[in-house]
């Protein structure tokens, strides 16, 4: 079977705060298409993970290649323009922007014409900005089910739209590879269930590849093709929802770091879910897939209690 090239190569990155190696040796293969998922304990490296494919951190060794070219020296702005852009843990947006504004920032990396000829309207600036905006308005906002706050500031929305408009104003970047760190964090169910949908549609119909880390391990299992495991700044395991959540090498990871919040987060949702089935089937109880309305990607996987 002929192999794909990866459109994001992680190779043996290593990142040191002082003594603390946040990343210790860390490779992967991003797959073109794929939903991939990076998870681990915490403290366990994600973050720095994430700052250093972007672009934000200097490794002290180790490469990232983006479409099988070394970005390793890339600046962060520069590899945005290539099409890898990220939206980030705590939302980074200009909250007294409206949301239009905040979108139509996320464009301007991507313009030929810079921000200065935008502003006054110059010549080919006013036909990009043109095209420019109606393709926001025509794709993205709609898309993502935002047009009633187009023009809203964005400090006045709740929190679970402003994730979807820093989603917004990453997709303005076209990006072939979009990170997405924790997109549901904070997140009540509803929300976390709209954006689970977006996120498969902007990989289904878009044909994004999705690079995101995520502590909702049931959002994990709905989405992921691939999840790679993080702890100590090394990646302990790797490979399909199932495969990772029975590895008892993560479940040793999780348990001794002493994050058992998403463990009882798991069993607290399991309990739930067994008590709305009126108890007559007490398989609901352990399906941490169930209960984001999604369909997991992982369909013909054995659900099964693990991280
Ligand atoms: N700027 C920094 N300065 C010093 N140490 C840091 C810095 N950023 C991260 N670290 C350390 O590097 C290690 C990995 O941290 P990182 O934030 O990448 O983990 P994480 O998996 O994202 O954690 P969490 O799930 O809690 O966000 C930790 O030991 C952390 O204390």
């Amino acid at each position: 079977m002929a192999t794909v090239d990866p459109v994001l190569r992680v190779d043996g990155l290593t990142l040191a705060f002082g003594g603390v190696k946040a990343l210790n040796g860390v490779g992967f293969d991003v797959r073109p298409g794929s939903i991939t998922t990076v998870i681990g304990p915490n403290g366990a490296g994600k973050t720095s993970l994430f700052n250093t494919i972007s672009g934000f951190y200097r490794p002290q060794s180790g490469s990232v290649f983006f479409e099988g070219r070394d970005i390793t020296r890339l600046p962060a702005p520069a590899r945005a323009r290539l099409g890898l852009a990220r939206s980030f843990q705590n939302i980074a947006l200009f909250r007294g922007m409206s949301v239009l504004d905040n979108i139509k920032l996320g464009r301007h990396c991507q313009l030929k014409t810079n921000i200065f000829q935008s502003l006054f309207y110059l010549g080919a600036a006013r036909r990009e900005e043109m095209e420019l905006r109606a393709d926001i308005e025509a794709r993205i906002i709609d898309f993502l089910e935002i047009d009633h706050i187009r023009h809203a500031p964005v400090a006045a929305l709740p929190y679970g739209l402003q994730k979807r408009v820093e989603m917004a104003r990453a997709l303005a970047m076209q990006p072939r590879v979009l990170m997405l760190d924790e997109p549901v964090a904070g997140m009540n169910r509803e929300e976390t269930e709209d954006m689970a949908r977006f996120i498969l549609d902007v990989n289904a119909e878009w044909g994004v590849t999705v690079l995101m880390v995520e502590h909702d391990m049931g959002l994990v299992m709905d989405l992921s093709d691939h999840v790679v495991v993080l702890n100590f700044g090394q990646v302990i395991a790797q490979g399909k929802p199932a495969e990772v959540q029975g590895n008892p090498e993560v479940v040793r990871a999780y348990l001794g770091s002493g994050d058992v919040t998403e463990l009882r987060e798991r069993l607290r949702r399991g309990r739930a879910q067994a008590q709305a089935a009126g108890g007559a089937n007490g398989a609901a109880g352990g399906n941490a897939n169930a209960g984001h309305g999604v369909t997991p990607r992982d369909a013909h996987a054995p659900a099964q209690e693990g991280v």
